[in-house]
């Protein structure tokens, strides 16, 4: 579902953020991205939903190599990927309903069909007593949970998410975690970057280590259980 075969990304001089990258993420796994800051996390998501494009080497999603796209092309990859991010990238302006029927209209969906979708995945992310509120009245968990209902309105079969839990304590990073988890019960492609070894621990997926823009270790979710 996701390759990379020796990718390298430097954005300017000669230091790569990512360097000689080869891994594969199949359909219907959940992987974590981890590594120090700076070492390449938010780069290599970056690359998956065609935000950057690699210096060298080829990106596949979906066996298509992102590269070679055409502009044309570029929305029906987008709509294949759920982005989520540490900072949740809510418009303040719009309430609760607003922010994710705004991924909808987009797509010109018809609006019966838009209000029975966005108070269904309302209810699953146990919002919809909130769909009028604001998002900056909300708390960080919430407002996290309003991203992750706009991500996946869609249905889309992958989610990326960029340290979603870097804004969040403990308890309510755990919850965020086990809501990616059933969305990959479900049948998701779940990438989420992180430098939490807690969390990792907790949710024991495969990992893949950075480090300066190395792939230095692939972690298997059964080593993980034994850590
Ligand atoms: N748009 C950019 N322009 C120039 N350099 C960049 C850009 N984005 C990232 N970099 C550099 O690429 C390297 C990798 O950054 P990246 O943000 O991918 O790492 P990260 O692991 O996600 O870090 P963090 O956890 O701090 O977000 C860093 O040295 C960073 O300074």
């Amino acid at each position: 579902m996701i390759q990379l075969f020796n990718v390298s990304k430097i954005y300017h001089g000669d230091v790569p953020a990512l360097e000689g990258i080869t891994m594969r993420i199949t359909k219907g796994e959940f992987v974590f991205i981890t590594g120090k800051s700076g070492a390449g996390k938010t780069t290599l998501l970056r690359l998956i939903f065609r935000a950057e494009l690699p210096t060298k080497g080829s990106v596949l999603v979906n066996n298509f190599n992102i590269a070679r796209l055409q502009r044309h092309s570029i929305p029906f990859l987008r709509r294949n990927i759920g982005v989520v991010f540490q900072d949740f990238k809510l418009l303040p302006q719009k309430t609760v309903f607003e922010n994710v029927a705004f991924a909808l209209e987009v797509l010109g969906t018809p609006k019966r069909e838009m209000n029975q979708r966005i108070m269904h995945v309302l209810q699953y992310l146990g919002l919809k007593n909130k769909r009028d509120m604001f998002p900056l009245r909300l708390s960080g968990g919430e407002q996290q949970r309003v991203a992750i209902a706009r991500a996946i309105i869609n249905n889309p079969p992958i989610l990326l998410a960029d340290e979603p839990t870097g804004n969040l304590d403990p308890e309510i990073s755990l919850e965020i975690m086990h809501v990616f988890e059933d969305l990959h019960r479900q049948g998701s492609t779940v990438v989420v970057a992180t430098h939490d070894v807690d969390l990792i621990k907790k949710i024991r997926k495969k990992v893949f280590c950075l480090d300066k823009g190395k792939l230095i270790d692939v972690i298997a979710e059964e080593e993980i259980a034994s850590t």
